[in-house]
């Protein structure tokens, strides 16, 4: 089944105030909409609609995460069917829709919504009404309410990707969600269990609230990789995923990129994965020669499908030479753009070991790394 993610973010947010939208300010350390991302990025290919001002802020905000933007609509369902519509060249079997002003998703409620929809044209999150139900009228209550069968909807909201089209598509307008476009077209909709966390930052007030969730959920993991390559003939060296002219190679059964190996074991231990010979093993002849980012794409792919981003990644290189200071800034690019992370989450630097030892006798090159993930 391929699944695709549409999360909308072309609101105004005008309830919540302050001077961005809702979306793009800051909550527990990054941005709202980069939460929202990070949750649904191992589920599938992820368009975000947005309001046409902001594609600079959007663009800025999501740098890193692979991140489609599409023009939103005057109102959620416009959005909701601009997104849908950009997905047809390529269709997915299911799409998931969700509010990108509800960055706490996590992974059970998400799942839930997914294996419903084996059995159904769409599912979505809701939590059973619990409280007493009043109507009321100029601070008085007028009257209760029977609460019996009422549910409080939530994202996302999932659906086979074409009956959802053709319903959007048919709609005359109005409806509140997806759910009521698909009902609207005589879709059959389960209900899936929400989550108290899956709150959607509406007001002020809701900002603080969803700090503390994101904050204390976090489960941090940290990692540790160390590598070591000796130098043989040749006239230059893999470096972080940069080629740097010298007066020797660097050996190995890859391309012996010794401070992408020891980033890549930082990845595998915070998840508790072994190393890369574990995943690569250097008998088996297919990964002869092989360039190092496959590693690295194999570790942070891991990540994502165990539900972690990473957090930010450090590398020391261990040398007297060749000069890593020159190249550092294309290291540190080149490593990021592989693992997806801003500049500012990704460490290169070096040091000598003052003439000591194999490093200090110029017998070859280590590197020491660490890396952090989080559970998104
Ligand atoms: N034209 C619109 C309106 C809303 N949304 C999105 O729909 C979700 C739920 O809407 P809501 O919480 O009402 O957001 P806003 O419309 O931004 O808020 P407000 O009504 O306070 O302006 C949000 O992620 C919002 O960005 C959208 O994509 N396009
Ligand atoms: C879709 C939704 O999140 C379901 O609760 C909600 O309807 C969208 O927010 P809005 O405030 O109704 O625009």
């Amino acid at each position: 089944m391929t699944i695709a993610v549409l999360i909308v973010a072309a609101g105004r947010g005008t309830r919540a105030g302050g001077a961005l939208p809702k979306q793009w300010r800051t909550v527990a350390g990054q941005p709202v909409a980069r939460w929202t991302v990070q949750a649904f990025q191992a589920v599938g290919a992820v368009t975000m609609v947005i309001h046409p001002d902001d594609r600079d802020i959007a663009t800025a905000t999501l740098a890193g995460l692979d991140v489609r933007l599409v023009d939103g609509g005057a109102d959620r369902a416009g959005s909701v069917r601009n997104g849908l519509e950009a997905m047809a060249e390529d269709a997915p079997e299911l799409v998931l829709i969700h509010d990108c002003a509800r960055p706490c998703a996590d992974h059970p409620l998400i799942q839930g919504v997914i294996d419903a929809l084996a059995s159904h044209d769409g599912a979505a999150a809701a939590l059973a009404v619990t409280d007493a139900l009043w109507t009321g009228d100029g601070g008085a209550v007028t009257g209760t309410r029977d609460r019996t069968g009422l549910y409080r909807a939530q994202t996302p909201q999932g659906f086979r990707y074409d009956k959802i089209l053709a319903a959007h598509r048919a709609h005359p307008g109005g409806a509140a969600d997806d759910v009521q476009v698909a009902r609207d077209a005589g879709l059959t909709i389960a209900i899936t269990p929400g989550s108290e966390r899956n709150l959607k930052i509406t007001g002020p007030e809701d900002f603080a609230r969803a700090a503390k969730l994101l904050e204390s959920r976090m489960d941090i993991r940290l990692g540790n990789g160390f590598d070591v390559h000796a130098f043989e003939a040749g006239d230059h060296v893999w470096l972080c995923g940069v080629k740097v002219p010298h007066t020797h190679a660097l050996k190995g059964h890859s391309d012996a990129d010794v401070g992408m190996h020891a980033v890549t074991d930082a990845i595998y231990g915070a998840l508790a994965e072994g190393d890369i010979g574990r995943h690569f093993p250097p008998s088996d002849p297919q990964w002869k020669g092989c360039e190092s980012h496959v590693f690295l794409r194999h570790a942070v792919e891991l990540a994502t499908s165990k539900g972690y981003v990473i957090n930010n990644v450090d590398c020391t290189l261990i040398c007297e030479r060749p000069k890593v200071g020159p190249h550092a800034a294309a290291m540190m690019a080149r490593m990021g753009e592989i693992m997806g992370l801003r500049p500012d989450q990704v460490s290169v630097k070096a040091t000598t070991s003052e003439r000591l030892g194999f490093t200090g006798r110029e017998e070859g090159i280590a590197a020491i790394a660490t890396a952090t993930l989080v559970k998104a």
